[in-house]
C-alpha cells in the first residue's frame, strides 16, 4: 500500500493504492491543511483501513507545503516520502533547457502517459492553470502553460467592477446575448480554442499521429467537446510509476 498526495494549487487528490490501478481517492483544499496532524485527522476522517506505516509519494507544485509531508511520513508513515521530479527519472530523455523546473504534476503526466499511451503522446491537465505537455518519439520535448479556466474568469472578476464570478460553463454558442454568455465564450470556450490552436501546431512536429490525452480536474468541463482520451488518474498513475522506478534505484 502506497499514499499518494497530488498537491496542485487548487486541490490536494489523497489516493491510496496498492497496484498503482486503483486508486481510493479523497479531494481536499490544498489550503484546508498546514501541519501533518491536521492531514492525518481529514484522512482518518475519510479512510476506514489502515493508512500507517506505509510509504508516501508527494507530487507537489506549491514548495511551502512539502515540510507537511516530511513530518508526516515521519509521524504517521513508515519514514519514506518519495518527492516527484524530472531528475528522479531517467526512464525518459527530459530535452528542455532546465528539467530540474518541470512542475511535478507535468512529470507525473509525462511518465504516465509513456508508459500507458506510447512513445508519441500530447497530454492536457486541466487545474489551476493548464499545462500541455509533448512527448515524442519517448523523449519529452516541453509544453505549454495557460491560465486555468477558473483563474480567467476570477481574473475578469477582479480586474473590472461589474463583471460577475460565472459558472465554469462552455457555452453553446459563440455570440453572446448575456453577461455571463460573453464571458463564458471568452474564457472557456476561448480557451479549448488555444489549446486547439497549439496542438494543431504541435502535431506538424510529428510524424505519427500522437494519443492526446486529457486529465486534471476541470477536464470535465471540456470532455464533450475535444477529441481524445480523458484519463482522470492520469497524474496518480504516473506518481506510482515514479515510485516503483524510485523503490528500486535508491533506497
Ligand atoms: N469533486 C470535485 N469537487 C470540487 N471540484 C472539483 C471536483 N472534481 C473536479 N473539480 C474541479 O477541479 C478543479 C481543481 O482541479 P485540479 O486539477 O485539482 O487543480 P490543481 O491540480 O491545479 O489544484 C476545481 O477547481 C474544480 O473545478
Ligand atoms: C504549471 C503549474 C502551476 C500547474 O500546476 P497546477 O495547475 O496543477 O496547480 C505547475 O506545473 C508548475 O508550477 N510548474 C512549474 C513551472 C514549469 O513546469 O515549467
Ligand atoms: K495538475
Amino acid at each position: 500500500m502506497v499514499l499518494l498526495f497530488d498537491v496542485g494549487n487548487t486541490h490536494t487528490t489523497v489516493a491510496l493504492t496498492r497496484n498503482g490501478k486503483e486508486f481510493e481517492k479523497y479531494r481536499l483544499s490544498t489550503v484546508r491543511y498546514e501541519t501533518e496532524d491536521e492531514l492525518y485527522a481529514f484522512l482518518k476522517s475519510f479512510y476506514k483501513e489502515y493508512i500507517e506505516n506505509i510509504p508516501i509519494v508527494v507530487s507537489s507544485v506549491v514548495p511551502s507545503m512539502n515540510v507537511i509531508f516530511e513530518y508526516f511520513a515521519e509521524k504517521y508513515g513508515n519514514g519514506q516520502v518519495y518527492f516527484v521530479s524530472a531528475l528522479g527519472y531517467d526512464k525518459i530523455k527530459w530535452n528542455v533547457s532546465y528539467p530540474k523546473e518541470i512542475g511535478a504534476d507535468r512529470v507525473a503526466d509525462v511518465i504516465a502517459a509513456y508508459k500507458d499511451y506510447g512513445e508519441n503522446c500530447i497530454v492536457i491537465d486541466y487545474g489551476t492553470a493548464i499545462t500541455i505537455e509533448v512527448i515524442k518519439d519517448g523523449s519529452y520535448e516541453g509544453g505549454a502553460i495557460l491560465p486555468g479556466f477558473a483563474m480567467m474568469i476570477n481574473a475578469l472578476f477582479k480586474g473590472t467592477a461589474k463583471l460577475p464570478l460565472v459558472e465554469i460553463k462552455p457555452y453553446n454558442g459563440f455570440i453572446g446575448k448575456d453577461t455571463e454568455s460573453n464571458i463564458q465564450i471568452g474564457t472557456i470556450n476561448a480557451t479549448v480554442g488555444a489549446i486547439k490552436y497549439v496542438i494543431e501546431n504541435i502535431v506538424k512536429e510529428y510524424q505519427t499521429q500522437p494519443v492526446i490525452i486529457h486529465t486534471g480536474g476541470q477536464s470535465v468541463f471540456v470532455k464533450d467537446i475535444v477529441e481524445g482520451i480523458v484519463d482522470k488518474d492520469l497524474t496518480l498513475k504516473g506518481m506510482y510509476y515514479f515510485y516503483e522506478e524510485t523503490k528500486n534505484s535508491t533506497r
